[in-house]
């Protein structure tokens, strides 16, 4: 038997294993690094984070990723540099992390990694005829691997894809495992670039369990904020949303996209959501010399609308949910009270903290237990098509020489 097979047998049979779980989210702010202890697999995972950090990205990376980032056009020869490049820089942040965490890498089992979403077109949302579903994702785990010296498991929307789905949100699988509970209606709420939510029915009955993009949480604020104010990469605090007003015929305006009549669950992406649907916005309504603080004001609005709408939509099919967040968008006062104001069936706003994740690891959290299910779950029990689940094993193994 090849020496790492046998290594993964043996992390395989372990009563735990220790996990680096890398999400790279359509923020561009950083690397979230997740070191974790998962215990057992299956519903019967059980998780420790031991440590988390987000390694920020230089102003290189950004502007790098930015050229391909979302975009119909690009340079292809850019793509294929970038996809070891961005494989080698995350190798790179997590041999950083275990060095400043003391932590030695030998006794890492393996590393999941998510890569950086370059691309993603659900049918729903191309009109290629001939092709069904599709999403990229660079920052290749042979780099990690070998990097590291770290057995590390990527690419995990693929699988997805060819089961049919959108190859998104994976978040189902994770959540499902994890957070629900007999005892409580419960809505995972995540509010990063784009905004989803996973329903959770205390019912525990898997074929009502789904997850769904929502639109827009973050990335229009922050793509407006890269563009009008020098320096700042997001409005902190929502101290710029809060000095404008709402603009009533911009918002609904913005609000007018086909994607929001679309049944749950569905997938979307900064390629639909961005400063151009923005502009486009703007136009339609003669609003294009608003001031920045009011296009903020009606952004934040925006996306206080769409989700508390989704959020609506679950509570009717379930009493009393009780929401826990995540993501950068807990950080935005002015969202969250707007969600508290919009939302009166929801029974009660907490965070992920409330269950021993924090908020912020949440995501690089959810692929280092799909790393654990590869390698040590059963056969994917969560399988609903209908609902966009599709009962596979998710991720590739890149193996260190
Ligand atoms: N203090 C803060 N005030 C306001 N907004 C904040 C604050 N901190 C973070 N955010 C928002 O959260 C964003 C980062 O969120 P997060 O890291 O969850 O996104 P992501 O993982 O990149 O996105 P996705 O989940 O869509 O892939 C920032 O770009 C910013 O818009
Ligand atoms: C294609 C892609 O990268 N989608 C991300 C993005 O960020 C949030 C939302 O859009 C979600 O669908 C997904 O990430 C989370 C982790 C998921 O798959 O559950």
């Amino acid at each position: 038997m090849h020496p790492h097979i046998a290594a993964l047998y043996n992390s395989a049979q372990k009563p735990s294993r220790l996990i680096i779980g890398l999400m790279s989210g359509t923020s561009l702010d950083g690397l979230d690094v997740a070191l974790c202890k998962v215990t057992g697999a299956g519903i019967n995972t059980q998780i420790e984070v031991l440590n988390f950090t987000t390694v920020e990205y230089n102003n290189e990376y950004k502007t790098k990723i930015k050229q391909v980032f979302a975009k119909r056009e690009c340079d292809l020869e850019l793509v294929t540099l970038l996809h070891p490049w961005v494989g080698k820089l995350h190798g790179d942040m997590v041999n950083q992390c275990l060095h400043t965490w003391q932590v030695n890498p030998a006794s890492i089992d393996v590393i999941a990694s998510h890569g950086q979403t370059i691309y993603h077109c659900p049918q729903s949302q191309h009109n290629h005829k001939s092709f069904t579903n599709g999403t990229l994702q660079i920052g290749d785990s042979d780099q990690i691997a070998v990097t590291t010296g770290i057995t590390t498991i990527g690419d995990f929307r693929q699988k997805h894809i060819a089961a049919g789905g959108e190859g998104a949100p994976l978040a189902v699988y994770g959540d499902y495992l994890f957070f629900a509970n007999p005892n409580e209606n419960r809505i995972l709420l995540n509010m990063g670039g784009i905004a989803n939510l996973t329903f959770l029915p205390k019912s525990g009955d898997a074929n009502s369990v789904f997850s769904s993009d929502i639109g827009p949480g973050n990335t229009i604020m922050d793509g407006y904020v890269q563009q009008h104010f020098k320096g700042m990469h997001f409005d902190d605090g929502a101290k710029i949303a809060k000095t404008g007003k709402v603009n009533t015929p911009l918002l609904n305006a913005l609000c007018s996209n086909a994607f929001f009549k679309l049944a749950l669950p569905k997938t979307t992406g900064p390629e639909v959501f961005n400063l151009a649907y923005l502009h486009a916005a703007q136009l339609q309504t003669n609003t294009q010399h608003l001031s920045h603080e009011d296009v903020m004001a009606t952004l934040n609005m925006f996306s206080a609308a769409v989700i508390a709408n989704a959020l609506n939509e679950c509570a009717q099919s379930a009493k009393e949910c009780v929401v826990y967040a995540s993501g950068g968008g807990i950080h935005n006062p002015l969202l969250m009270a707007q969600l508290n104001t919009l939302c009166p069936s929801i029974k009660a706003f907490k965070n992920t903290d409330d269950l021993s994740i924090n908020p912020d690891a949440k995501e690089a959290v959810l692929f280092a237990i799909l790393a654990n299910e590869c390698l040590a779950g059963e056969q994917q029990h969560l399988n609903n098509t209908a609902q966009g689940i599709a009962g596979v094993t998710m991720g590739k193994v890149s193996f260190a020489d």
